[in-house]
């Protein structure tokens, strides 16, 4: 009896051992699977274009190293590994396209759909444009685009004029006081307040005091779903102090749409025939329901305001270092704006040619979206400029900050040449050279209010102001935060003396003078 005791015992012992070896032995395949499967996509893609990656953390550290200054290194890039290349974020490839012909096939030919990365980081704001998947979108696109029409820019225009007012007043008490302002912080305000009135007809007086909760919350959001964007795919283990900042920010925004919309609603038919016609009309009018009417203002208040702004400023910084062109722009609004005017009539905007070729200068030399437009391949290809291979679910970056800046498509590149956008030159060149608002289906809806816009604003400000940099002009610097913003270096008073104590940058300072002054 105790002899078979003791041999089932040896028995059970040598099959724990058993156990215990085949658990350790599947434990190391899968060790080894796991390395496999993370080191094979470097292998298997080690001889496409591209700075070689570090493992385990591919290019990451080279990226973080210079942090709002990536488009610098990606144009370095470019120019070593060739237009279209490859980086590694850990073992996920991303393809930078900025061969043309590459983009023109990502963005149109495939019309590849956004990246699910993307469309998670910004999904807080709902079932806007930005965020709609690739099924979705066309309908609630053409819905809106077909809204947008000549009616809708004239009220474009009767909100703009009646900010531009403030605008001016603002700018008068600060003119010719030598003062130093910051001219991107006062611009931003203005498409911010521009924007509002155009999404609910009522201004968020961002201009003049600081009391509206809109204006904090819209740019908490935007801030908040940076960072989303930045992190990922860190991004939940990023203090949850952020995401309440988020979530608080997206309930101020959502009580103020729930109580136009609600006043809206309640709006006799001869009220609504007595105001000028604004987005939320647009958005109630496409029969959507009141969650994704919400998500559309939110959208379009945060994709229309600091581009708008920002390329507003480099415009006016680029300007500011050349006198002819600041020349030639006061001929033309004189030309345009009726002498008793201050601000040009809605039928002369399309005369302003020069100052067209000028902004679009802008948008070549700073484009504000500079990287948004990140797709994901959904098959298999070969992009037909680069020959580059991409597999589906490759993560494809489309730059139109690298196309405007290489010189095999730009002669002399750095320079501001407004010249460049002639309607014959327009004509010449590939529509795929000149990306600002990217192109295919996914392109800027609102590029045409960005325009008329921006011509607007600097046949107004040109006609009666002169702008001149209160610093060198090399101490303000495009910093990249996924829009495109300028940014002083160094730190300085209203006097424009240096002062690192100081607790901000300014992002354009300058000094106003009237026109008479010179
Ligand atoms: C200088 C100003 C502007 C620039 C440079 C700009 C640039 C862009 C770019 C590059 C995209 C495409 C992103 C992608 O490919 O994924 C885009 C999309 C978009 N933009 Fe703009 N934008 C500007 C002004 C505006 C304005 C004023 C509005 C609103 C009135 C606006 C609303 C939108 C919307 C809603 C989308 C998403 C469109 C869609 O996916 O169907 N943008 N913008």
């Amino acid at each position: 009896m105790t002899s078979k005791l003791e041999a089932s015992g040896l028995q059970l012992n040598i099959s724990t051992a058993n156990w215990f070896t085949l658990f350790i032995l599947t434990a190391l395949l899968w060790v080894l699977y796991k390395c496999f499967k993370y080191v094979h996509p470097y292998w298997r893609f080690r001889n496409v274009p591209g700075p070689p990656p570090k493992w385990p953390v591919g290019n990451i550290f080279e990226l973080l190293k210079n942090p709002g200054q990536e488009h610098r290194l990606l144009l370095k890039y470019a120019k070593q590994y060739g237009p279209t290349f490859q980086l590694w974020y850990l073992n996920r490839r991303m393809v930078i396209v900025a061969d043309p012909e590459d983009a023109k096939f990502v963005l149109a030919t495939r019309n590849y759909p956004k990246s699910p990365v993307f469309r998670r980081c910004f999904s807080p704001l709902g079932h806007g444009l930005l965020t709609l998947s690739a099924e979705e979108h066309p309908v609630q696109r053409k819905a809106i685009s077909q809204r947008f029409n000549e009616e809708f820019l004239h009220s474009l225009h009767h909100h703009l004029t009646a900010e531009l007012e403030v605008f001016i007043s603002q700018v008068d008490a600060l003119c010719d006081t030598e003062r130093v302002v910051d001219l991107d912080a006062l611009v931003s305000a203005l498409t911010l307040d521009v924007i509002a009135r155009t999404a609910f007809g009522v201004s968020f007086s961002t201009q003049t005091s600081q009391q509206h909760p809109m204006p904090y919350a819209v740019l908490t959001l935007l801030d908040e779903l940076v960072n989303n964007m930045i992190f990922y795919p860190y991004r939940f283990w990023v203090p949850q102090v952020t995401q309440k900042r988020l979530n608080e920010a997206l309930q101020v925004i959502r009580k103020f749409c729930n109580m136009v919309i609600d006043l809206r609603l309640q709006e006799s038919p001869e009220e609504k025939a007595n105001r000028v016609r604004d987005l939320l009309d647009i958005f109630l009018e496409s029969e959507e329901t009141r969650e994704n009417v919400i998500a559309h203002v939110a959208t379009f208040m945060l994709a229309g305001h600091d581009t708008t702004s920002h390329t507003l400023s480099f415009c006016m910084y680029e300007v500011a270092q050349n006198r002819d062109i600041e020349k030639k722009l006061q001929e033309e609004s004189d030309r345009w704006i009726p002498e008793q005017e201050k601000i040009i009539p809605f039928e002369q905007v399309g005369h302003l040619e020069y100052t067209r070729m000028v902004w679009n200068e802008a948008l070549r030399t700073h484009p504000a979206a500079a990287n948004t437009s990140v797709r994901c391949a959904d098959r298999d290809d070969i992009l037909p400029g680069s020959g580059i291979r991409v597999t589906k679910g490759t993560g494809l970056m489309v730059s139109s900050y690298l196309i405007h800046h290489l010189p095999q498509y730009w002669e002399d590149p750095d320079r501001f040449i407004p010249e460049r956008h002639t309607k014959e030159a327009v004509r010449q060149r590939s529509p795929y050279h000149f990306l600002p608002f990217s192109r295919g289906s996914r392109n800027c809806i609102g590029q045409f209010v960005a325009n008329h816009e921006a011509l607007t604003i600097l046949s107004t400000i040109y006609k009666r102001y002169e702008i001149r940099l209160a610093v060198d002009a090399d101490q303000v610097e495009e910093y990249f935060r996924v829009t495109m913003k300028p940014h002083c270096r160094v730190r300085i008073d209203s006097e424009g003396k240096k002062d690192p104590s100081l607790d901000a940058h300014l992002g354009l300072p300058v000094r106003i003078y009237s026109r008479k002054h010179f």
